[in-house]
């Protein structure tokens, strides 16, 4: 089974647009989660432009489900996950000014940095989750972290899905099955949709969550939020 943990970035965003509290954050966790989601998935970002880093500790209060947090580990993000401990962090390269997340680490420059967070994160009861491009030098240097899982950055497979899926979905499938060999729990997403995620769920072995936002949000616009979330978890049957 691949469970779906719903994004809520974009949620918070559209609330920062006017400064109150609509639409609200915590409340629509809450509703995502009582039409099915399997988790909540959050990205502050040292700006906080979307997520803040109060409404981490604010969903920390009402999660029931799976409260996944994803950021850079830097030293403002280590001590937020010290103090709210989610089921899951995903740790994620990116620069304080990206757009939104644009590559995986680098698990073999960065081998002894990551060891360091995962056995540190470890020690605090969460999971730890390493954000990856499908290249399996990184994956297998990954191993070496102490890593409980990797998530598949998905940018490149949803852009090519369109035109050659086939072609876009291989160097994934080649990564997953690498992961499941090396002991691997294996997560994916970024740029996932309705249209390319039940291709990669039937060709990814062992898929155990997708983190999902942009998209997701974007057609709750036009058909509500427990039907797309309905639609969202038909793809992963
Ligand atoms: C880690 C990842 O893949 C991103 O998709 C991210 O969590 C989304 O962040 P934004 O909502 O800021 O684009
Ligand atoms: N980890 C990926 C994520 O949380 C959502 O990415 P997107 O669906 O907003 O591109």
């Amino acid at each position: 089974m691949t469970k779906l943990s719903v994004n809520i970035n974009k949620i918070a965003t559209l609330r920062n647009a006017r400064g109150h509290n609509r639409p609200n954050v915590v409340q629509t966790a809450l509703d995502c989660e009582r039409f099915g989601a399997e988790g909540i998935t959050v990205h502050p970002r040292p700006d906080e432009r979307h997520i803040r880093f109060q409404d981490v500790r604010d969903l920390r209060r009402v999660i029931s489900t799976e409260l996944n947090v994803e950021g850079n580990p830097t030293a403002e993000f280590l001590a937020l996950v010290r103090e709210v401990r989610p089921e899951q962090v995903t740790l994620v390269p990116d620069a304080p000014d990206a757009i939104t997340s644009n590559a995986g680490w680098d698990t073999i420059e960065h081998q002894i940095y990551l060891t360091g967070i995962v056995t540190e994160l470890k020690s605090l009861g969460c999971r730890v989750s390493i954000f990856l491009d499908p290249n399996p030098a990184m994956v297998k240097a990954a191993v070496g972290t102490g890593t409980d899982r990797i998530e598949l950055y998905t940018e490149d497979y949803a852009r090519r899905y369109p035109t050659d899926p086939a072609a876009a979905i291989a160097p994934y499938r080649t990564a997953a099955i690498l992961a499941q060999q090396l002991g691997l729990g294996l997560n994916a997403g970024h740029d996932l949709d309705l249209e390319n995620l039940a291709y990669l769920k039937q060709n990814l072995p062992g898929l155990a969550e997708v983190s999902i936002g942009h998209a997701l949000v974007c057609d709750a616009l036009y058909l509500g939020l427990e039907n797309t979330i309905q639609l969202y978890k038909r793809q992963l049957r």
